[in-house]
């Protein structure tokens, strides 16, 4: 099957900070992807490159066989990339159901009623339809955190990329964002997923990729590349001689 995203060879410094170094990657239609790695591994330079608010210094991004290496950002949306930010980013006096319907308008082109139906629809799939007139900035952390995944959904994405999205959640807060996510995926929609809550990833996602130094060190099953001797210690602290181990000490 053809990727829905690929990018290749794709190089990215600041300085002598590298946070791309060749890397190739590829994400096939309606897969989920879970990313991992060290804090300043490139993990959100790497989303920002896809989403189109970082240039890579060299290297091919293509996104449905199409070019987007130099596509702005909006370009991207347009075409079927949504994405959350680290830090919830919602209109803080627009109510939930107002930050979806811009999300439609301005990240879709809906018009009218379209875009109404798209966001009821978007809010009844990531249970905020309760909260719907609810001013954003009185929302707590989780529903801060249903909303950005819910603002990405209303631009109409095929994919979509989560970045740390079950980052300052109680465990139970966790476990229902965990619900949503799956829930979109099994619906079809395609899901790259940067978290350091490494559990709410294994619940989540098929494949695993750990990114350290500006590389891919191990891509695949996610309780095998958790279990691998370099994820273990780049990621995790554990020294090499600590063996593969098991993934249930992995996720501990
Ligand atoms: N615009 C920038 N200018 C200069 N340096 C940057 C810029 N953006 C990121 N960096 C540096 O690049 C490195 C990678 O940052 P990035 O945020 O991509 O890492 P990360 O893997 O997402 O980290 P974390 O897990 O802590 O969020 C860091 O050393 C960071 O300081």
């Amino acid at each position: 099957m053809a990727p829905l995203l690929h990018l290749e060879n794709i190089t990215k410094s600041f300085g002598r900070v590298t946070v791309a170094k060749d890397m190739t990657l590829s994400v096939a239609p309606g897969e989920a992807l879970g990313i991992v790695g060290p804090n300043g591994a490139g993990k959100s330079s790497l989303f920002a490159m896809i989403s189109g608010d970082l240039r890579p210094d060299r290297g091919t991004i293509r996104f449905d066989g199409r070019d987007i290496t130099g596509a702005a950002p909006h370009a991207r949306t347009r075409a079927g990339i949504g994405r959350t930010y680290q830090v919830p980013r919602p209109f803080e006096h627009l109510t939930v159901f107002e930050n979806v319907l811009v999300c439609g308008h301005q990240g879709a082109r809906l018009k009218g009623r379209a875009a109404w139906q798209r966001t009821m629809e978007v809010l009844d799939r990531t249970g905020l339809a309760p909260l719907a007139n609810t001013p954003a900035g009185r929302l707590g952390l989780l529903q801060r955190k249903r909303l950005e995944v819910a603002r990405a959904m209303g631009t109409g994405p095929r994919l979509v990329l989560l970045d740390e999205v079950a980052g300052g959640l109680t465990e139970p807060e966790v476990l229902e964002l965990v619900t949503v996510v799956r829930q979109l995926h099994t619906e079809g929609l395609g899901i790259v997923w940067i978290e350091h809550v490494v559990h709410a990833l294994v619940k989540t996602v098929g494949r695993m990729v750990c990114l350290a130094g500006g590389d891919v060190v191990a891509d695949g099953d996610p309780v095998e590349v958790l279990a691998d001797p370099k994820v273990r210690e780049l990621y995790l602290g554990a020294g090499p001689e600590a063996g593969a181990g098991t993934a249930a000490e992995v996720l501990q």
